[in-house]
């Protein structure tokens, strides 16, 4: 069996800004070729530096990453061949029209003429801007922008694209629409997505998530895996009063009765039910699964919330007892 290739792997990434912020501290990811790859974490976790090293913007203080199997520090211009970059910060020239827009870029990456229209033709086709082609890019909307940006960077056919919070300031309808023209370059060019975010929404859709605070990888794994941090599911019951007592005596460990609900602690839902239903299922007459979030899971592992604002002390309390008592700082 041979092993996946790798679109992104970094090795103790360091970085450390004039004036001593130490914005990276040895951080190490593998994304497999074709995957959507989340990079989760709050402001300031080092996201932006991160994507910034890899697209050969700063070079790492220590460490090295590589791109498509090129290194950022050896092989620069290899590495920017490889990637389409969507930056947080609109990026587009205005006073161009849609197609110049593109036409532009095309150039800078030196696609020939031919090829550039045609390709240029089809990402206006894939994100639905065709019939604005002729059209100056300050017309469009904040959405039909980002939709522009994202064809831009997927002009000379990179192999991975980044996106650095790419629908910040978007509403859900129009991040919506943006996921669905991701969706489809997944679909027809293979393309890797690299996505930084600190919308744990975005970051559940990804099939592999690298949590990063103050610098550090924190966590990594599919959303599903990383749930499991935060104490797995809880499953909440209402069964007869037959299968009450036999539940109760067979789950005492993990159960908590509040003379209307059973409700049990347990690693996975589905798990669970598999030994459940055979026997007990005739007795239940409602169930409900809750399962912890991306956001519920950074509280455990550091304390803090992945947003900005005041943090309920109950759910400090709650993160620190699922952490053990332990204090991360
Ligand atoms: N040019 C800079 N000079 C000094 N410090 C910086 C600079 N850019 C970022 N930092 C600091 O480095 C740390 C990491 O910042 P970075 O922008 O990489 O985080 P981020 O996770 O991308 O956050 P955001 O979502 O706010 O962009 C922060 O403490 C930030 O204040």
């Amino acid at each position: 069996m041979g092993v996946e290739r790798a679109a992104v792997e970094a090795h103790e990434l360091r970085y450390r800004y004039e004036g001593g912020v130490e914005a990276l501290r040895g951080v190490s990811l593998r994304v497999p070729a074709g995957q959507l790859f989340a990079l989760l974490g709050p402001n300031g976790a080092g996201k932006t530096t991160l994507v910034h090293i890899l697209c050969t913007l700063i070079p790492p203080v220590g460490g090295d990453a590589r791109v498509a199997g090129y290194s950022v520090t050896e092989e620069p211009g290899r590495v920017r061949r490889q990637l389409g970059l969507v930056f947080q910060e609109p990026s587009l020239d205005e006073r161009l029209t849609v197609w110049e827009n593109l036409d532009f870029h095309a150039r800078i990456y030196g696609v020939p003429r031919r090829e550039a229209a045609r390709r240029i033709n089809e990402l206006l086709e894939l994100v639905e801007l065709s019939t604005w082609r002729h059209a100056p890019a300050r017309q469009l909307s904040r959405g039909m922008k980002r939709r522009l940006e994202v064809a831009r960077a997927m002009v000379h056919r990179p192999s991975i694209l980044v996106l650095d919070e790419p629908t910040v300031g978007l509403d859900v309808p129009t991040r919506t629409r943006l996921w669905q023209y991701l969706d489809r370059l997944r679909r027809h060019e293979g393309v890797t997505l690299f996505l930084t975010t600190h919308s744990m929404e975005e970051a559940e859709a990804a099939e592999q998530v690298v949590i990063l605070d103050e610098g550090r990888a924190v966590a990594e794994g599919a959303p599903d895996e990383l749930r499991h941090l935060a104490g797995g599911d809880t499953v909440m019951l209402r069964v007869d009063e037959e299968g009450e007592a036999e539940i109760k005596a067979r789950w005492s460990a993990h159960l908590v009765s509040d003379g209307e609900w059973l409700t049990l602690k347990v690693d996975r839902a589905e798990r669970f039910f598999e030994s459940f239903m055979p026997q007990y299922g005739g007795r239940v007459k409602w169930v409900e699964v809750r399962r912890p979030s991306l956001e519920s899971v950074f509280m455990t592992l550091t304390g803090k919330r992945l947003r900005d604002g005041p943090v309920d002390p109950r759910e400090v309390l709650l993160a620190f007892g699922r952490r053990g008592g332990e204090h991360t700082r």
